[in-house]
């Protein structure tokens, strides 16, 4: 089944410097889309774009072919559960005020009553949030700290857990591991790659890196300068009719 799709969306900044250029892609479910390509090429933008955070220009985006780019705020609450986002820096993303057993309730609090909970049995607040930590491996006294009290890893997987506590269908992954050292960045690739078949979950992985969209992606688009210029399963990538770009890629890391 079709989750999320984007056909031809068009979007400008500054009134009339275009960022992102007829772009089209759909996700499918339980599959890992990865999305490469060079800083500034317009990743992040199309992320906001299909959070609802950025309004597009032109073009459509679909949840399980329902459009939501027209949608108030009020018509779009039941569908913004359904697509969660973990982004690169997750000191901004937890409030430093919060103990993180708070910051985890949070989403659950907002959304619990469009929930099915498959896999998360909340008969108490403290039962749910221990089983929070244990599905990102992070230890049930780690609740009671505030984020400060984290390294940038045990931060990135609380926010992690908060994604999936309200059990999304989509999660897009915006750079999640690139604040993060390399053996950090390892382990929380590894932690996404297998909840992703543990709950049955899909993700739109963003990355420059592309070492990284290969290891996790089952399916690859490129993107230069708003544009996606190719499009593949990840078997293809060493493909000879690879676009001349994504080939350039590929050498950068060969
Ligand atoms: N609100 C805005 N006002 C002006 N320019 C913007 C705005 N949002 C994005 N841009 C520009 O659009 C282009 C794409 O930015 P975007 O952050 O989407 O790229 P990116 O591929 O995610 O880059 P990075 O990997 O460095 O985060 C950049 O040139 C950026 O400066």
């Amino acid at each position: 089944m079709t989750l999320l799709e984007a056909e031809n969306i068009y979007k400008t900044v500054d009134k009339d410097i275009s960022v992102l250029q007829d772009v089209s892609f759909s996700l499918q479910e339980r599959a890992c889309l990865g999305l490469v390509g060079e800083s500034g090429c317009g990743k992040s933008t199309l992320a906001r774009c299909l959070l609802q955070i950025d309004a597009i220009d032109q073009g459509r985006i679909l949840f399980k072919g329902t459009p939501l780019h027209y949608k108030s705020e009020r018509q779009l609450k039941p569908y913004r559960r359904h697509i969660q986002a973990v982004f690169q820096n997750p000191t901004a993303a937890l409030n430093p005020k919060l103990k993180i057993k708070d910051s985890l309730l949070d989403p659950y609090l907002h959304y619990r009553n469009q929930v099915e909970f498959k896999h998360f049995h909340a008969t108490n607040s403290r039962k749910f949030v221990a089983q929070l930590l244990e599905a990102v491996e992070l230890p049930a006294d780690l609740g009671n700290r505030y984020p400060h009290e984290l390294s940038g890893g045990q931060k990135q997987r609380v926010t992690i857990a908060r994604a999936i506590s309200i059990e999304p269908a989509v999660i897009i992954l915006d750079e999640p591991t690139a604040s993060l050292d390399v053996l950090s960045q390892e382990s929380v690739l590894r932690l996404l790659d297998g909840l992703r078949e543990q709950l049955g979950v899909s993700y739109l992985f963003i990355s420059h890196d592309l070492a990284a969209v290969y290891s996790m992606s089952t399916s690859i688009m490129v993107m230069r300068q708003g544009m996606i210029v190719d499009q593949f399963d990840k078997e293809d990538l060493f493909a000879p009719d690879r676009h001349p770009y994504t080939r350039e890629l590929i050498a950068m890391f060969e």
